[in-house]
């Protein structure tokens, strides 16, 4: 009689522990996960919240470090949740979990690579211990409005990507059409009929440029616990990203910009997504650089960051000799 209360003492306290909430970012490659992602940290930040995030990347080196200045950012770096979280994950947020007693978090944020399915994230944190200790508020997928019609026709994409489009967009629980700035509206009318098609009417579908949406939406509670496994056979989940892969280019001298850009435009479709750092001819100034929706972008970054030039590509079925092939191009002066 007397242990029986005791257990439910025990078990009231941990129920009124409050759980820290989790935001997972999802959406296919360069939709605009991280710069989702920022708007939120500043949104903490302005708060006086104090956020954690876990990051996953592709390559071996995660070249945005620098945007989370002086953020608790934890990387799992050369893979992609959707295959090693049940491991490396879960390692992750034991390492977090441990932490939290010198440094608490308020919030977490966990963006997955462009290839994941949120669905495995989903997984871990519904798992003990993580489950007494977090909530997810919410699965944010990210869609580029600008290169949707591409990516799902069978023309210029693979059944793998439009599979692995289809899971992020189902298991999301909030869906932001990203990039809309890029498509004329009768293309945008299009697209959202056909997200229509996969996930039904009753889903909304958020349109913005740049993830600008209200904090409200974008930090509602949409979660809801249907249990993963109906959702698995919703989706007829497998793994899908076996042909996506990341490669580095490193060791290459300043380039003239021009020269760089034209490179960057004229590479082979399959090739999705591309980030780094250059150095551009007569200047000794680093640059971040962007390469997403066909478009490329160039940020100057601060000396002290001592970063040194890196390109790295990601694609569908690339592979080293036919990056190697691109990589003489850009040197031989051919473009
Ligand atoms: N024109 C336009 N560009 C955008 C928009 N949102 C993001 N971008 C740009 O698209 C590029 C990729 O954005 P990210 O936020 O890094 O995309 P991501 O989903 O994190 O990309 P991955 O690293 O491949 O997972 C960056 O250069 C952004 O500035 C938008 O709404 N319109």
């Amino acid at each position: 009689m007397f242990t029986e209360v005791i257990k439910l003492e025990k078990r009231d306290t941990m129920d009124n522990k409050q759980k820290i909430p989790v935001y997972v970012l999802s959406g296919f490659l360069g939709s605009g996960k991280t710069t989702i992602l920022l708007n939120m940290l500043e949104h903490c930040k302005n708060k006086g919240q104090q956020p954690g995030i876990i990051l996953n990347e592709l390559g071996e080196e995660n070249v945005e470090g620098h945007l989370f200045k002086d953020e608790k950012v934890v990387e799992l770096l050369n893979g992609c949740i959707c295959c090693t979280i049940q491991d490396d994950l879960k390692e992750t947020m034991d390492e977090l979990i441990a932490e939290m007693d010198k440094s608490p978090i308020d919030i977490l944020f966990i963006e997955g690579t462009g290839v994941a399915n949120p669905l495995e994230i989903q997984e871990a944190l519904l798992s003990k211990p993580y489950i007494d200790q977090f909530e997810i508020m919410s699965i944010i997928t990210v869609l580029d409005a600008s290169q949707y019609l591409e990516y799902q026709s069978v023309f210029s994409s693979s059944a793998e990507v439009r599979k692995l489009m289809k899971e992020q967009m189902v298991c999301g629980s909030l869906l932001l059409l990203n990039k809309t700035d890029l498509i004329r509206q009768d293309q945008l009318d299009k697209v959202i009929l056909k997200i229509t098609k996969i996930v039904g009417p009753e889903k909304e579908i958020v349109k913005c440029v740049y993830g600008r949406i209200g904090t409200e939406k974008l930090f509602e509670r949409k979660f809801q616990s249907i249990s993963v496994n109906q959702q698995r056979s919703n989706i007829d989940y497998h793994h899908h990203h076996s042909t996506v892969q990341a490669i580095k280019v490193e060791d290459f001298p300043a380039l003239p910009q021009k020269t760089f850009e034209k490179w960057l435009n004229q590479l082979p479709n399959n090739v999705l997504r591309g980030k780094g750092f250059v150095k551009f001819e007569k200047s000794h100034q680093l640059y971040s650089f962007q390469y997403a929706s066909k478009k490329a972008n160039f940020t100057p970054v601060p000396a002290n960051l001592n970063k040194k030039p890196i390109i790295i590509l990601i694609g569908m079925g690339i592979n080293n000799e036919q990056i190697n092939y691109h990589y003489k191009q850009l040197f031989e002066q051919k473009l």
